[in-house]
């Protein structure tokens, strides 16, 4: 089944299942750098967007898409843990993805996680992008509560890159990457609301019956900081891309 619908004018995109929806994702990355050789990515982590990282890898082994002239800004990372630390989202990066692809290391920036001046790096970050020319096309998973990046419920719609206090739940959902739930840190840097609302082009990825509920309010519920994904509906530019279960909970009339 492969379904198009506009929903409160976000493009949302239901595939039969993960890897199909993760191929189109990949192919979406693929055609903006194929546009735009020397574009600005905004990437994510988490369970959900592994597979479209396989798949870039597949392409990018096969010369379908060259990633030589990217740019790339991730959304968060853990207070405390420097990018060596296995648990780490700049180590899941290099992992997952660019230690695969020929993207140059040198323009993959993570915040860091062990910054000593943690606001004056969240401003530097913010700056970064600002001086790379802007993200064209940001990925994002969304988080059971709503959360987009570590953005939980109550974030400001005007929030950019800072500290944030992370929630209980989304430390327990987190607990399965590491050995033991109390090696999760309580806190992040993140990207803010308003920093992923400037990106030119925004792809979610939500799959699972788990996301559900979550992909049901952001798309047809008010439109609230408790919930920060309902916030890309104030974005031009949203694609939403499904499997069946993550379409489970929307009323498709
Ligand atoms: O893809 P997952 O592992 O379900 O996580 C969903 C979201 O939660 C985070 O991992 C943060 O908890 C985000 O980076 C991600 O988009």
């Amino acid at each position: 089944m492969i379904q198009t619908v506009q929903i409160n004018g976000m493009e949302t995109i239901v595939k039969a299942d993960a890897e199909q929806a993760s191929r189109l994702v990949a192919d979406l990355i693929a055609a903006q750098v194929r546009g735009k050789a020397d574009s600005v990515l905004g990437l994510a982590t988490g369970g959900t967007p592994v597979q479209t990282y396989r798949q870039l890898i597949e392409m990018n082994r096969s010369g379908q898409v060259d990633l030589s002239g990217v740019t790339s800004f991730n959304l968060d990372e853990y207070i405390g843990l420097d990018g060596d630390h296995p648990q780490s989202f700049r180590a899941f990066m290099n992992e997952q993805l660019f230690d695969h692809v020929n993207i140059d290391p040198a323009r993959t920036f993570v915040p860091d996680g062990c910054a000593a001046d943690v606001a004056a790096h969240c401003a530097k970050y913010e700056s970064m992008i600002e001086s790379a020319g802007g993200i064209d096309l940001q990925l994002l998973g969304l988080g059971h509560n709503g959360h987009i990046a570590f953005n939980e419920p109550g974030s400001p719609r005007d929030s950019r890159t800072r500290q944030v206090d992370l929630t209980p739940e989304t430390i327990e959902k987190n607990a399965r990457f590491f050995d033991a739930i109390d090696d999760v840190p309580c806190h992040a840097i993140t990207m803010g609301i308003a920093t992923i609302l400037d990106a030119r082009q925004i792809v979610l990825l939500a799959t699972g019956a788990g996301k559900a509920d979550a992909v049901a309010a952001m798309l047809q519920g008010p439109i609230d900081e408790s919930h920060p994904a309902s916030l890309l509906r104030n974005h031009d530019h949203v694609t939403v891309v499904l499997d069946q279960d993550a379409a489970g909970g929307l009323r498709l009339d």
